[in-house]
């Protein structure tokens, strides 16, 4: 498959904003969407994406725009970057719109509420397109430091291997590197299951805990999301790769990550209210992603202890010092 001629990024939000930027950088024709006319007109006009990207200057062939009939018109690859829980209601309304053959690409990190599906399941069901479609880019990818371009790489999946190469040419820069994948579900778990151990690690944080903390969550972190990915059928080693372990570490360590903020926060005695309010709008995708994944675990079975307890943090009354104790005295076992 050749490398895509025009592509379209739906959502103009840090991740959205940043990767159009890759993309245009790496040479493509991107349009970009944003809901609102007058962060579209700043695009265009100062070549900035305040709200979001302050300080960050985007490249002059970066067009945006608030119309996105205009934005994925003859695309060949449109790129959706709403917040998980909105994609389906987003592109239900875009569907009618989409060109005939474009791969659709998630950079969505989460698992719908309603459905438990994860976002290249709601892409294919709601844009009614065959699996081989549909693409996935996850990894460790703090949106701030790839618009700083500071060394990166990432993975970009697709069940069909030449068009997850002709986007991994789309979107290759002198700081920007993607691998391919054909893991599609092992990819998406381990980018949603991420964010849920990095809010326990911000409570972490917030509690006044250290680095060996720290490292204890990630590791059972990364057991639990390996054993629920493998329970869906994902490549057990997928979660040892950039879109495992990478984002893992990545967003948990960072302060630069919204969910671990959003963490820090609860961690400190914030309540979700005023977590919420700090965070001005910006997604913290875990923050409703636990709770789907703890259904989804418990549909398959599989236990999933440190998702339970941020869930029942986020939205059962659970205090962050109680839940560390809690996890602390579970029942002793084999690592
Ligand atoms: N920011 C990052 O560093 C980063 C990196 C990788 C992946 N992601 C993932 O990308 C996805 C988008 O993240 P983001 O950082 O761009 O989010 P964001 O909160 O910065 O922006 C979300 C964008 O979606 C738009 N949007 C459209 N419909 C919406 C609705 N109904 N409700 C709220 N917003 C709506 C907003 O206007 C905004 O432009 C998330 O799943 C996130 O986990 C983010
Ligand atoms: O800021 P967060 O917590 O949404 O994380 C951003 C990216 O997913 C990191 O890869």
């Amino acid at each position: 498959m050749a490398r895509p001629e025009r592509i379209a990024v739906l959502g103009a939000g840090s991740w959205g904003t940043t990767f159009a930027k890759v993309l245009a950088d790496a040479g493509s024709d991107v349009v970009l969407w944003a809901r609102r006319a007058e962060v579209a007109e700043a695009i265009n006009g100062s070549r900035c994406n305040a709200g979001y990207l302050p300080g960050v200057r985007l490249p002059e062939s970066l067009r945006a725009t608030d119309d996105a009939a205009a934005a994925v018109h003859d695309a060949d690859v449109v790129v959706l970057a709403v917040p998980s829980q909105t994609l389906r209601e987003n592109l239900a309304g875009w569907q009618p719109l989409l060109p005939a053959g474009a791969t659709l690409v998630s950079l969505a990190k989460g698992v719908e509420l309603s459905t438990l599906k994860r976002m290249s399941e709601v892409i294919g069901e709601v844009a009614d397109v065959p699996m081989e479609q549909v693409a996935v880019v996850s990894g460790p990818n703090l949106a701030k430091e790839i618009a700083a371009e500071q060394p990166t790489a990432t993975v970009v999946a697709c069940a069909d291997h030449d068009r997850a190469i002709a986007l991994q040419h789309a979107c290759s820069t002198p700081y920007f590197r993607p691998y391919t994948n054909t893991d599609l579900i092992g990819i998406e778990i381990a980018g949603a299951c991420k964010n849920v151990i990095a809010l326990a690690c911000g409570m972490a944080v917030g509690l006044g805990f250290g680095h060996n903390t720290m490292s204890s969550l990630i590791t059972r972190g990364l057991a639990e999301t390996t054993r629920l990915g493998v329970a869906l059928g994902a490549d057990p080693m997928t979660f040892a790769g950039l879109a495992g372990l990478g984002d893992l570490v990545a967003t948990c360590m960072s302060p630069l990550s919204r969910n671990r903020t959003f963490g820090e926060r609860l961690g400190r005695g914030e309540t979700l209210a005023q977590a919420q309010e700090a965070a001005h709008g910006q997604v913290s995708e875990g923050v409703k992603s636990c709770s789907s994944i703890r259904q989804l675990a418990a549909r398959h079975g599989v236990e999933m202890p440190i998702t339970d307890v941020v869930h029942r943090v986020c939205h059962e009354g659970l205090q962050p010092g109680p839940a560390a104790a809690e996890l602390l005295g579970r029942e002793r076992k084999p690592e």
